[in-house]
């Protein structure tokens, strides 16, 4: 079986993204949002993306940006993934993946079976579909977790990956639940908003490899 992918989201500083290098992440994220206590300009993202070890890819998070202001984003920081985390539609979604040569990852809120059947109007559109709890205070980052039997039984017919909530105490319960082939975390590799905490985030590479 593959190993699950990991994705540390939210970076802020050369020390956290050496952890999660060292932890053994897969993906590591760049918030450009500008309401959350994680965002960092174009500038501050492509300095830090420019630091990333490989084989550690970076992803950069967007929330409803229009076409230029993508564009220059995408142009200015230079990422493996943009991951969208707004309201951006399927056409959207498939019209940036046929353009650029990266892969597109689509944010998708899901309260009840309903919110699964529904994000399906993504598959093909994008290159991942990342399954999170509905927005709250923020998009997403609120650290709230969605209902993970909804996933459990479900036959996907596209790469997805389980964000919300996940947390070193709780991402070895939600892989073995779900079958998740990738998790996602930022609150809950932090201790305060926007601070991230090495420790943790070393517990929940570990936690989320034993899984
Ligand atoms: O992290 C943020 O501040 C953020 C802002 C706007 C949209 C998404 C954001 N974070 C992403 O949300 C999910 C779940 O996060 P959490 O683990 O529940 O804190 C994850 O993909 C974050 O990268």
């Amino acid at each position: 079986m593959q190993d699950t992918l990991i994705k540390i989201c939210g970076l802020s500083s050369r020390e956290s993204i050496d952890a999660a290098a060292a932890a053994g992440a897969t993906h590591v994220g760049f918030v450009h949002y500008e309401p959350s206590p994680r965002h960092l300009s174009l500038a501050d993202a492509r300095a830090l993306s420019e630091t990333v070890p490989d084989p550690l890819l970076t992803v950069l998070l967007l929330v409803s940006m229009g076409p230029d202001e993508t564009a220059r984003a995408i142009d200015a920081v230079q990422p493996d993934v943009v991951q969208l985390h707004g309201a951006e539609t399927p056409e959207w979604c498939a019209a940036l993946k046929q353009a650029l040569p990266i892969e597109i990852w689509k944010a998708v809120g899901v309260r009840d079976q309903a919110g699964m059947e529904h994000a399906q109007r993504y598959v093909g559109a994008v290159d991942r579909i990342l399954y999170d709890a509905p927005a709250g205070a923020l998009p997403g980052g609120n650290g709230l977790a969605l209902d993970w039997s909804l996933l459990s039984g479900f036959t996907h017919n596209a790469p997805w990956g389980l964000a919300g909530g996940l947390t070193p105490a709780n991402v070895a319960d939600a892989i073995r639940q779900t079958k998740a082939p990738l998790v996602d975390t930022s609150s809950g590799v932090e201790s305060a908003p926007g601070i991230k905490d090495i420790d943790k985030i070393r517990a929940f590479c570990q936690a989320a490899r034993n899984g």
